[in-house]
């Protein structure tokens, strides 16, 4: 019954993909649908339930053959919805379809579907949780086989059982402190009931932080890692990308300042999903549009989850040779020259204004260029998560050919490649593939389910806080206050799993799933 009391529409979508198939899936749910597969398979009774039968489809009025499928009957409750659900398996021809849409409509109370309304239905008849529901959107968005995994979890309710599992625990705990309240002159209700309460609130209040802090493995896997790849003009980033995702998504020439917007490409990089960004050439220049294009870089640097720094392997040995082979400091300095990293030898040996380094390009990057673009430096320390890509190694002559470089320093790790020739490239995507995997958090099927959405951090911060709120009231004595914050603990839990929803969170929802989901 919808808020007027009367029976929801009876709706019918194509459930398969647009275009012409083998055979097309179109679903009809609600009170009718028995009605209509009886008319529009001829039938005088409804089949078996969930047995697929031959029919010739007709129209209901014009008794016009339109096509021979498979229907099956999926009777209430015992559907996908909950409510009598019929299929029409017939062949994905447009015609064919078109003349279906014209049948199923002329049968009375029967309407197409809008988007998502088969999932919402399944929802308001306790089919799936909002979770659940998340977890399926998710998975036919899903991309890569990690994601797959993720919301394939989710959706068979790995976190709608952790969530409802704390607000059952809080439940009782409010049963506790609310029994203490009405009954706690009563000697049977004694204080280390109250006790025993508290406690258990602080330490579902405990594993709810723990959940919190997972570095966001879980709405980076769904949303995508951000990698970034950075340095200074035609060092062969924009080569680098196309290698990447092997197509010529980036202009490439031998012009320094080739590339000014970001370029940004989708990869499956060992199952996980990669937002690559091309960014321009870091370097300070008068040119208003380049200008922007550096400022656009180190912005994206900032946002991004992996950052590659990508050098131009001639200069870097030019340089690094003049610094007595100290190849730590010396990577150090390289990145806090091109403003990648803080560079701790740069505030107290080196004046700004002198600095000058003479690049491949034949830039002379000076001290005001360091200051110009290092607004936007990581902190060197944190660098576990920066690649350095030593490209153009096909340009090595003598004795460099054969050059042992190290293979990380101070945790970032570095790999020699060349774009041209493509030596390199897989040793350098495996490690890129490592810092992706562990971002994502690794082993997806072990330990406890991830956090996938903005939504449920948002929710579950809100219960950290009312949880907070109970223990100091509970510890001020006030235990009506006490119980009401856990009351509302239990409302945000509501709204995680769906338990109370309303209809602006179910549009939220609703409104990236596909017609006849
Ligand atoms: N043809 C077809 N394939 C499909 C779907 C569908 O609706 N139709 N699905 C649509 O998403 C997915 C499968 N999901 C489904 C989930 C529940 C039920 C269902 O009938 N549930 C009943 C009975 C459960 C049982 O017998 O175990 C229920 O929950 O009561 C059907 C499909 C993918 N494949
Ligand atoms: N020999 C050699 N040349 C390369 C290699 N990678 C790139 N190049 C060349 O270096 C030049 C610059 O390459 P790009 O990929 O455009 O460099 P970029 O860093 O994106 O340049 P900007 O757009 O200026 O920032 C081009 O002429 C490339 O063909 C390599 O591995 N070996």
């Amino acid at each position: 019954m919808n808020s007027v009391g009367m029976p929801p529409d009876t709706i019918f979508s194509l459930s398969s993909g647009h275009g012409k198939c083998g055979v097309a899936v179109i679903r009809v749910s609600g009170a009718s649908a028995g009605n209509a597969l009886m008319k529009m398979g001829n039938l005088r009774q409804l089949p078996t339930p969930r047995v697929a039968v031959l029919r010739k489809v007709i129209h209901p009025d014009s008794a016009e053959h339109i096509d021979n499928g498979l229907i099956i009957w999926f009777p209430a409750p015992n559907s996908f919805t909950g409510e009598d659900c019929v299929e029409f398996h017939v062949h994905g021809g447009p015609a064919i379809l078109v003349s279906m849409v014209t049948a199923l409509s002329a049968i009375p109370g029967v309407r197409q579907a809008e988007a998502g309304e088969f999932t919402k239905r399944a929802f308001m008849n306790g089919k799936l949780d909002l979770t659940e529901v998340e977890g399926l959107g998710d998975l036919i968005h899903a991309e890569t086989e990690a994601q797959r995994k993720q919301a394939l979890r989710q959706m068979d309710g790995a976190l709608s059982q952790l969530y409802t599992s704390w607000r059952q625990r809080i439940i009782k705990v409010i049963a506790d402190v609310e029994a203490h309240i009405d009954f706690g002159e009563d000697e049977l209700i004694e204080d280390h009931i109250l006790e025993s309460a508290a406690s258990r609130a602080e330490e579902i209040q405990k594993e709810i932080q723990i959940h919190l802090q997972d570095n966001r493995q879980g709405e980076r896997l769904r949303n995508g890692v951000h990698v970034a790849i950075l340095g200074e003009p035609n060092v062969g980033k924009s080569s680098l990308l196309n290698s990447i995702c092997q197509r010529p998504a980036a202009i490439v020439s031998h012009i320094p300042g080739t590339t000014r917007d970001i370029v940004e490409s989708a990869v499956n990089i060992g199952g996980f999903p990669v937002l690559l960004s091309d960014t321009a050439g870091l370097r300070d220049t008068v040119d208003i549009v380049e200008k922007e294009g550096v400022r656009r870089a180190l912005n994206r640097a900032r946002l991004s989850d992996v950052k590659v720094v990508v050098v131009d392997v001639q200069s870097f040995l030019r340089h690094w040779k003049t610094s007595a082979n100290n190849i730590d400091s010396d990577v150090k300095q390289h990145l806090g020259y091109i403003g990648i990293i803080e560079d701790p030898t740069e505030s107290s040996n080196v004046n700004e204004n002198d600095v000058s380094m003479e690049t491949d390009s034949g830039i002379n990057m000076t001290g005001h260029t360091n200051t110009a673009i290092s607004r936007e430096k990581i902190p060197s320390e944190d660098l576990q998560n920066v690649i350095l890509v030593l490209n153009k190694s096909d340009l090595l002559e003598g004795r460099d050919v054969n050059m042992d470089l190290p293979h990380s320093c101070k945790g970032m790790d570095v790999c020699m490649v060349s774009c041209k020739t493509g030596q390199g490239m897989e040793a350098f995507v495996q490690v890129l593939a490592e810092k992706i995997k562990i971002l994502c958090g690794g082993n997806l099927l072990a330990g406890n389910p991830s956090l996938t959405q903005a939504r449920h951090r948002l929710l579950l911060n809100n219960c950290v806080h009312h949880l907070t709120r109970f223990s100091q009231y509970y510890r001020f004595g006030d235990e009506v206050l006490a119980a009401e914050s856990l009351r509302k603990t239990i409302r945000e839990m509501g709204k995680l799993t769906g338990k109370i929803s309303t209809e602006d969170i179910l549009d939220v929802i609703f409104k990236d799933f596909c017609i006849g989901k």
